[in-house]
């Protein structure tokens, strides 16, 4: 059966296109990326989709809209004077995408519930109109102040019903004594959430074969 992943963040930076990229590296089968709403890049600049490219080699990628300024694609579309494809228009590609793909992986713009279209619909509101089963990706920072970001949009998802698979830090430090200072334990314990993988810092500047080659290791 086909999986579809919504990778959502606890803001924008994150790591989610990291993220995107790993579970893509790692995936058996075929993979789709959406990207809803790509903003702040210029007709020709790599997006995120052209990251996810750029690290995997997966080139089955869907952009719904892309806007100049980096700015919620709300506020950028309404600047630029684009109307925004609707939430019900991305669920439609993908619904379409999981008739032959193993994987879909939609990647939001910032955190949950940035508005996605001009009516104001956001990630979850986008998920709640699937007829297909599918769950969530929290990207967390490793950080001071995750353990509430993180905490809050657990209590997002599970107030709109909508099912969380796991926790992901985005961009785990290196250094020891920067890490025994992240309290990893307390990630679960605050929002009942697992953390099913930890991304290394420096894994985005990565070439596509060590990137590759070192995904798996990165989940639980
Ligand atoms: N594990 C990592 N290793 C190296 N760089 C990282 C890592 N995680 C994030 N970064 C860098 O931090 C920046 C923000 O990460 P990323 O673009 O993945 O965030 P995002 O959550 O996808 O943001 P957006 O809301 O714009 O989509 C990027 O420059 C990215 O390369
Ligand atoms: C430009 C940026 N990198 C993202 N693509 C968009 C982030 C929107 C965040 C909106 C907000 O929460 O204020
Ligand atoms: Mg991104």
């Amino acid at each position: 059966m086909t999986r579809i992943l919504f990778v959502t963040g606890t803001d924008t930076g994150v790591g989610k296109t990291v993220v995107t990229a790993a579970f893509a590296a790692t995936a058996r089968g075929s993979v789709a990326v959406l990207k809803p709403a790509q903003t702040g890049v210029t007709a020709d600049e790599p997006g995120d989709l052209q990251e996810v490219q750029r690290l995997t080699g997966v080139a089955d990628l869907h952009e719904g809209v892309r806007l100049l300024e980096p700015l919620a694609p709300t506020t950028a579309g309404r600047r630029q004077g684009v109307v925004l494809p609707s939430v019900d228009d991305h669920a439609r590609t993908i619904e379409k995408l999981a008739v032959d793909r193993d994987l879909v992986l939609v990647e939001g713009a910032g955190g949950l519930l940035v508005g996605l279209d001009d009516d104001g619909n956001d990630l979850a509101d986008l998920a709640a109109r699937l007829e297909i089963p599918f769950a969530f990706v929290v990207v967390a920072r490793a950080g001071l102040g995750t353990l509430n970001h993180t905490g809050l949009t657990v209590e997002a998802l599970r107030a709109r019903g909508l099912p969380i698979a796991g926790l992901v830090v985005g961009s785990w430090p290196a250094e020891p004594e920067l890490a025994e200072r992240c309290n990893l334990e307390d990630l679960p314990a605050t929002t009942g959430v697992p953390v099913i993988g930890r991304i290394p810092a420096g894994a985005g500047e990565l070439e596509r074969e060590a990137f590759v080659a070192a995904a798996a290791s990165w989940f639980e």
